[in-house]
């Protein structure tokens, strides 16, 4: 069940170039969220911008009532998010969609990010940390300066693996050829993706080879955010039939072998 609600903001500061990190104070909201879903954001006070922009649950804390939001700025939507202050009200509905599904505990797990994508799988690390999940996570970037959430990974135990695309930190190369050429695939019990579509789509075909399982979190234009205007439509095939899904409700995140990849 999600809820419509007005959101304190508690922090809000830069961590990485265009890149905003938000706390928000939303105990409804972060009592019900799973990995994986997202809430719907009314980025100003104002009629500008009409539509709520859709970002992922970065993190949350259920004893404290708090949620995170991670969100790179691209537009008019997040440009604005990124100048509310402490004290200020943010319009979230959430949390929406459908999340990542969980391993066995004690499971030895991948976790691919790229760029920004890196958002929602800080609360799935979370998660599957307190499963006790032997967790590695494979961190793409464009530069030292853009890697996110190395930190918050490696605090909760997962080994950090980075690669760059200028090799100003980690591997140089981009992190789906890293994983193509040294993941043990046989020892990973499940995958999850989340960032550029030519990332996700790299990655799901490592996964479809090696016919391991996974899951990937789609990023596709919203306007409702519940199911109803039908613009986040995807193709997903089920047992050799294509069908259109809603990327708000029945997912974001899809397995990785039923994304037909246009
Ligand atoms: C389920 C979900 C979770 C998301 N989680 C996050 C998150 O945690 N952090 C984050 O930074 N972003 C996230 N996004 C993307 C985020 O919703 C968009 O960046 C945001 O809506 C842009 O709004 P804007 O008004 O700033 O830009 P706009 O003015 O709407 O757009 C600026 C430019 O970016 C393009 N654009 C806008 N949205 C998307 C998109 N979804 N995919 C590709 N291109 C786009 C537009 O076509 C335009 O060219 C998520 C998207 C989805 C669907
Ligand atoms: S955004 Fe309206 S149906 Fe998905």
């Amino acid at each position: 069940m999600s809820k419509v609600l007005d959101a304190k903001v508690l922090a809000v500061y830069q961590v990485a170039p265009e890149t905003y990190y938000m706390e928000l104070e939303a105990p409804d909201i972060a009592r019900l969220a799973v990995p994986g879903q997202f809430v719907h954001v009314r980025c100003s006070e104002t009629q500008e911008p009409l539509l709520r922009r859709p970002l992922s649950i970065h993190m949350v804390s259920r004893p404290k009532g708090v949620l995170a939001l991670l969100f790179r700025v691209i537009g008019k939507g997040t440009e604005m998010l990124a100048q509310r202050q402490p004290g200020d009200l943010v319009n979230l509905m959430g949390p929406l969609g459908r999340g990542f599904t969980l391993p066995l505990p004690g499971s030895r797990v991948a976790v691919a990010a790229g760029g920004i994508g890196a958002a929602p799988l800080v609360f799935l690390v979370q998660e599957l940390a307190n499963m006790k999940c032997q967790i590695t996570v494979y961190l793409g970037a464009k530069d030292k300066k853009s890697v996110l959430c190395d930190g918050q990974f490696e605090q909760m135990d997962a080994e950090v693996v980075i690669a760059t695309d200028d090799g100003s930190l980690g591997w140089q190369g981009n992190v789906t050829d890293f994983m193509g050429r040294h993941m043990d695939w046989r020892r990973t019990a499940m995958t999850y993706v989340c960032g550029p579509k030519p990332m996700m789509q790299g990655v799901a075909a490592l996964l479809a080879e090696a016919d391991v399982p996974g899951e990937v979190s789609l990023e596709e234009h919203m306007g409702c955010g519940v199911g109803a205007c039908l613009s986040c439509a995807v193709k997903i095939s089920h047992h050799g039939k294509v069908t259109n899904k809603r990327a708000c409700a029945d997912g974001p995140v899809f397995p990785s072998w039923q994304v037909v990849w246009d």
